[in-house]
Parts: structure tokens; sequence; C-alpha cells
């Protein structure tokens, strides 16, 4: 059976001790492929009603599933597939806690679907099919390889438009506990990273890939994408520039992968790959012979519901423009789960008669505008979308400033250097007998004027740089107060 080039699930993770302690309410329920989300809110009025929306993919995951059970579902024929020459890519994306680490790699007491994934691998290679795994890290468009001491690495684009990550490194394994032991240590660099560099694991992506070799040729490729936390695209309101900065950034990779999953399930010509590091580094995995998987990961919690939704409304956007029935070599059962989503919000339960009876109580969102979702992951959705691109713009260009003047830095004492050793030239020339007064004189005149020009051009970047610096300051104080209030607090 023909399997679908993108399949978008969604897992819910239990209520935590900690949550049933406290007296937190499950507000998630799992119908078939179908997901229920229950929200209680309080009208302005003080009326308390509970808000209802329901969304349907091609997989629906409640707490009782197992890791084992959402494999062999989704990942093992993937798995199989890889086998046989299709790139395979399975993301989880969600809000931090709601599971995304867990499923993918389990915990102390789980395996997760990198390892499951890593036993079928080795049931089903013959012996002249060797496996290898990279390991690497994305945080803030930079790349760290968590198989060699977290080393800074460099995406580059070939000739061909093919993306090579130069000096990525390739860990052999010949058994799941190499395998095993190999991830570890990612994981573990992973997190001592996290004091130099960012605070946290859920403020980066972390990208797994498993390349299957024969005879030192690729043949098979898999990779597994734990994706930063969904709500950290939300950091822009955040107190320190840095947070926010991320936070830009990790809103700008989560919109590309969007776009590209969707450029794919369309057979669109171009995709857009460049939107992002992450899309550009996984722009081989996005082209010919190849599948995707997107797992949201919500949790069942009251609390998160707000991060809930998000993550639904995203994971419903990438599946949302599926191609029609019948392409893609779909099979009957799975274009009936490719229906689109019917929406039962606005289901009002408690609801006073006269609330009834006026007009519907404000939507938190409206579904009926679907393009509004287009550039948003975690945003108000009352936001003023001029002053967001405005804002996304301007991180673009902070960053791509950022990078270019830490290589004019590097140039300019590369020159400094060369300017010096003139100087010692010209003052070991001074010191000869018969030397020539005029010609240090103005020797030295040349190379001091270049070096106040080179001076004076690093400054100018700089200047500019810091004139940036300050405008995101106040921009991001305009989108707080514009538009990055909650929405709505019970
Ligand atoms: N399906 C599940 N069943 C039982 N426990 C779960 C499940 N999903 C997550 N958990 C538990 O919830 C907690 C948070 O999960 P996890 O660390 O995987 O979140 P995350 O989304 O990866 O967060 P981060 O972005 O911070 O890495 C963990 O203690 C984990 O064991």
């Amino acid at each position: 059976m023909d399997q679908p080039k993108i399949i978008v699930a969604v897992r819910k993770r239990p209520l935590s001790k900690k949550e049933t302690k406290e007296g937190q309410k499950d507000i998630v329920e799992v119908q078939g492929n179908t997901v229920i989300v229950r929200e209680p809110r309080v009208k302005v009025d003080l009326t308390k009603f509970i808000e209802e929306f329901n969304f349907t993919f091609d997989a629906a995951f409640d707490q009782q599933y197992t890791n084992e059970d959402l494999y062999q579902q989704l990942v093992k024929p993937m798995v199989q597939a890889a086998i046989t020459g299709t790139k395979i890519t399975c993301f989880a994306y969600g809000q931090t806690g709601s599971g995304k680490t867990y499923t993918m790699l389990g915990d102390q007491n789980v395996v997760g679907i990198y390892t499951l994934a890593a036993y079928d691998l080795f049931q089903l290679i013959t012996n002249s099919i060797v496996l290898s795994v990279s390991f690497y890290e994305i945080y803030c468009s930079k790349l760290f390889d968590l198989l060699n001491d977290r080393v800074q690495l460099v995406a580059r684009e070939d000739a061909k438009g093919q993306v090579n990550i130069a000096g990525l490194s390739e860990t052999k394994v010949h058994s799941v506990q190499e395998f095993q032991k190999t991830v570890e240590m990612g994981i573990k660099s992973r997190v001592t990273g996290q004091n130099s560099v960012n605070q946290d694991s859920s403020r980066s992506h972390a990208i797994l890939q498993i390349n299957l070799r024969q005879q030192n040729k690729i043949i098979g490729k898999l990779s597994f994408i734990d994706l930063a936390g969904s709500e950290r695209g939300a950091d822009v309101v955040e107190y320190h520039k840095q947070t926010r900065i991320d936070g830009a950034e990790i809103n700008k990779s989560l919109l590309a992968l969007k776009e590209c999953i969707r450029a794919l399930d369309l057979n669109k010509n171009h995709t857009p790959f460049r939107g992002s590091k992450l899309t550009q580094v996984l722009k081989d995995s996005f082209t010919g012979n190849c599948r995707t998987l997107m797992i949201g990961t919500i949790s069942a919690c009251h609390k998160d519901a707000e991060h809930s939704l998000n993550t639904l409304r995203y994971a419903d956007r990438v599946k949302e423009l599926k191609a029609p029935q019948g392409s893609n070599g779909v099979d009957q059962l799975t274009r009936e789960l490719m229906l689109p989503r019917q929406y039962i919000t606005n289901n009002y339960l408690f609801e006073s008669p006269q609330a009834v009876k006026s007009n519907s109580p404000p939507k938190l969102f409206d579904h009926d505008n679907g393009d509004q979702y287009e550039d948003e992951v975690q945003m108000n959705p009352n936001r003023n979308s001029n002053l967001k691109d405005k804002y996304d713009e301007l991180i673009q260009q902070i960053l791509d400033e950022e990078r270019a003047l830490k290589k004019a830095h590097k140039d300019h004492i590369d020159d400094l250097i060369e300017l010096v050793n003139d100087e010692m030239k010209i003052l070991q020339a001074v010191d000869q007998p018969n030397s020539d007064i005029e010609e240090y004189v103005d020797g030295l005149d040349h190379v001091l004027m270049l070096k106040i020009e080179k001076i004076m051009r690093l400054r100018k970047k700089l200047k500019q740089f810091k004139q940036h610096l300050m405008d995101e300051q106040d921009l991001a104080h305009q989108c707080q107060t514009h538009f990055y209030q909650k929405p709505h607090q019970n």
C-alpha cells in the first residue's frame, strides 16, 4: 500500500503527577483521529463557558498509547521505506514539556523512536550496509556538532544547489547499543552546552541523522528532529534582547518549516528552503524521493490550553492544504483521514440564556480567516501584522549584520597585522645607513591613513549595527504594548 508523502499526527501527554496533585484539569480528548480541546473560559460578565475546538489529523494518540504504538503505526513503515532509498524525516513539534523528547528519545523507563528505529534498521539491513550517525543542534542560526565537542559548523550550498555541512562528524555504529551510546553522548553534549550558548535545550533544534551507506555511497537517510519549544517563538515579548532575538529566529524557522512541508505536499516547484537555517540544512530531505512525518505533541493540562491550541493549529496548517484526493498515490483510507478538519468551535456550555441570545462571545481566534495564521506561530491574532513583519525583517537584518560585522572585524585584524608588518619594515629601513627620512615620513603617513580609514569603515558598520539593536528594542516595546498582551486569562 502506498504511503502518503506527508503524515501529520498529534500526541497527547497525560497530566503529570504534579499537575494532578495541583488539581489541574485534563481538557484534551482524543476520538479516533480527532483531537478535542475543551477550554474552560470566563466571559467579561464572568459567565463561565467551555469553548470547544476540534481538529482532525492523519493520526491522533491518546495518553494510553506508548512510544512503541506510535512507532509501529507511523514510523516503522517509513523506516522500511528508508531501506529502499526513501529519505525519511520525522519532526516533533510542540510546547516545551509537551513530550517531544519523550517521544523521540524516551526517558529512563521507555525507549523513544530513535532507538526503536535503530532496532529495526539493524534487523533490516544486510551486512554490506553501514549505519552512521550525525547529531547536531541549530541554535540561533548557528550549527553545533553534538558528536564533536560542540564545534561550530558551517552549511554551504554548492554549485549544484546541494547543501553540505562542512566538517559534520559521522560516527559508525554496528549495534543498537553503539547507537544508543552515540545518541547519549550527543544528548550530554547538548545539555553541557546549555550553560555557554543557549540556556536550555528548548531553544534549539536537535537533528539526529542516520545514514545508510553501501560501498561508501549513501543509499538511505533518516532524520529525526526534536524542534525548539514552539512557545519559544513568542519570546519576542521577553525582556532580554538575546532571548527576543532567539525567539524571533525560532519563530522564523518554524514558519519556514511549515511552508516547506506545504510546498512539498503541493508538489510546488519552488520550496522556500532558504527561509531559515533549519530548512536550508534539511533541503536534501525535502527533495526527491522523500517522506515526512510531523508529530505535534500537546499537554493535556488546562493551563497549557493556549499552547496546545497553537500546536494544533500549526499542525493543522501543515496538513490543511494537502493535495486533492487521488494525487500523491494516497490510498482511499488515508484520503478519508485527510479530509479537512471540521471545527466544532464556539460550543458554549454553561452559558447564560442571555448570553446565548446576544451575539456569540468574541472568538479567541477567528477560524474563518485561515490566512491569518500564515505568518504566525504563537502570536496574539489581534496583532498588527505590519509591525510584526517589520520586526521580523529587522531581526533578519540584525542576524545578517552580526555575521557581516564579525567577518569585517576578522578581516580588519588581518589588515592591521599586515599594516603593522609594513610599519616594522619602514622602521627598520629608516635605521639603515643612508636611509631616506622623507620616505619614512611618507610611508608612516600612508600606513596611518590606511589604519584610520579601516577603523572608520569598521566603526561605521558597528554604529549601524548598534542603531539596529536600539531599533529592535523600540520595536519590541511597541509589539509588547500593541499586541502581545495575553488574549484571555481565566
Ligand atoms: N506520552 C507521555 N506519557 C508519559 N509521560 C510523558 C509523555 N510525554 C511526556 N511525558 C513526560 O512529560 C515531561 C516533559 O516531556 P519532555 O521532556 O519530553 O518535553 P519536551 O517537549 O521535550 O520539552 P523540551 O522542549 O523542554 O525538551 C517528562 O517528564 C516526560 O517524561
